[in-house]
C-alpha cells in the first residue's frame, strides 16, 4: 500500500456509483480538481486484479483461481485527479488495464467474494490514509457497502443509449456495436452483483442525460455544497 501514515482528520467522503458510461470517472476526478480534493477511482483495481490473472495465466472463470490470485497481488494506486498511476508490483498497468481485453473479463474477477473483501479493505485504507480535506471515491458499491455513511452519496446515471454514444465517441476506430455491446454485456454481469441501477435510501440521484458535462460537474458540486451546509 502506498498510503501508510494516517492523518487525524478523517476526509470529507463523497461517494459516486452508477452503471458503466455514466460518466462516474470523468466526473469525479473534475469535481476532485475544482474542489482540490483527492479522486479514488475503485474500477482500476478490479481491472488491476483482473490484468495480473490474466498475466499469470489464471482462469479468470474460475473463482478459487482468482481468489487465489490475491496472494500475489501487489495493488497500488495514488489519488492524483490530475494523474494518477496504477501499479501492479513494480509494473505500471494504468493504460493497460483500460484495454478491451481486461474489460471483456473484469466483471468476472469482481464477482468473487473474496475479491470484493479484500478491495473493501483497500478502498478503506485509502480513504482513511488521505490526508486532503475531501476524497471523491466512484464505482459501483461505494453508496452502498464500502462508504455507505459518506456523507455525499450520488448515483450518477443517464440513459443507456447516451452512454453507449458518449462511449463510442470516445473509442473512435472502435465499432460503435461492439463497444455497446460490451458495455451492456458488463452492466448486465455486474448488477448480479451490486446494484447500481437504483439509488439506496439516501442516495441522491444525478440523472445526465440532458446535461453536457460542465453541467454534470456542477450539479454534483451543488449536492456537495448542499451536504456541507447541513453537516456543517
Ligand atoms: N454529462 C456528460 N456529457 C457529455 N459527455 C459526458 C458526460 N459525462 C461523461 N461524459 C463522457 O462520457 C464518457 C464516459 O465517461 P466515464 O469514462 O467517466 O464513465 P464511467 O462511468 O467512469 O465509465 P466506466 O464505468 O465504464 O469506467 C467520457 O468520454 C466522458 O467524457
Ligand atoms: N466499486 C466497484 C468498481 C468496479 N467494479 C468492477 O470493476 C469493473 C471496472 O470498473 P470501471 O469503473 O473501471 O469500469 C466494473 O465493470 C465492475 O465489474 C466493481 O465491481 N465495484
Amino acid at each position: 500500500m502506498q498510503h501508510e501514515t494516517h492523518p487525524l482528520e478523517y476526509p470529507f467522503v463523497v461517494a459516486v456509483d452508477g452503471p458503466a458510461g455514466s460518466g462516474k470517472s470523468s466526473v469525479s476526478k473534475e469535481v476532485a480538481r475544482r474542489l482540490g480534493w483527492a479522486f479514488l477511482d475503485t474500477g482500476a483495481a478490479y481491472r488491476a486484479l483482473a490484468w495480473h490473472a490474466t498475466a499469470s495465466h489464471v482462469d479468470t472463470d474460475d473463482a478459487a483461481s482468482v481468489a487465489a490470485a490475491l496472494d500475489s497481488f501487489a495493488y497500488r494506486i495514488d489519488t492524483d485527479p490530475y494523474g494518477y498511476r496504477v501499479h501492479v508490483g513494480d509494473v505500471d498497468v494504468t493504460e493497460a488495464i483500460r484495454e478491451p481485453g481486461i474489460s471483456a473479463v473484469v466483471s468476472a474477477v469482481a464477482r468473487v467474494p473474496e475479491v470484493r473483501t479484500h478491495l473493501i479493505e483497500v478502498f478503506r485504507a485509502i480513504i482513511a490514509a488521505e490526508g486532503r480535506e475531501g476524497i471523491v471515491v466512484e464505482g459501483r458499491d461505494i453508496t452502498t457497502v464500502v462508504a455507505p455513511d459518506a456523507p455525499v452519496r450520488i448515483l450518477l446515471t443517464a440513459a443507456e443509449e447516451v452512454r453507449m454514444a458518449r462511449r463510442a465517441k470516445e473509442l473512435e476506430g472502435h465499432s460503435a456495436e461492439a463497444t455497446g455491446a460490451q458495455l451492456r454485456a458488463r452492466d448486465r454481469a455486474d448488477a448480479k452483483v451490486v446494484d447500481f441501477m437504483n439509488a439506496a435510501e439516501g442516495v441522491t440521484t444525478v440523472d445526465s442525460t440532458d446535461l453536457d458535462f460542465d453541467a454534470t460537474v456542477e450539479a454534483v458540486i451543488a449536492v456537495i455544497r448542499d451536504a456541507q451546509v447541513r453537516t456543517g
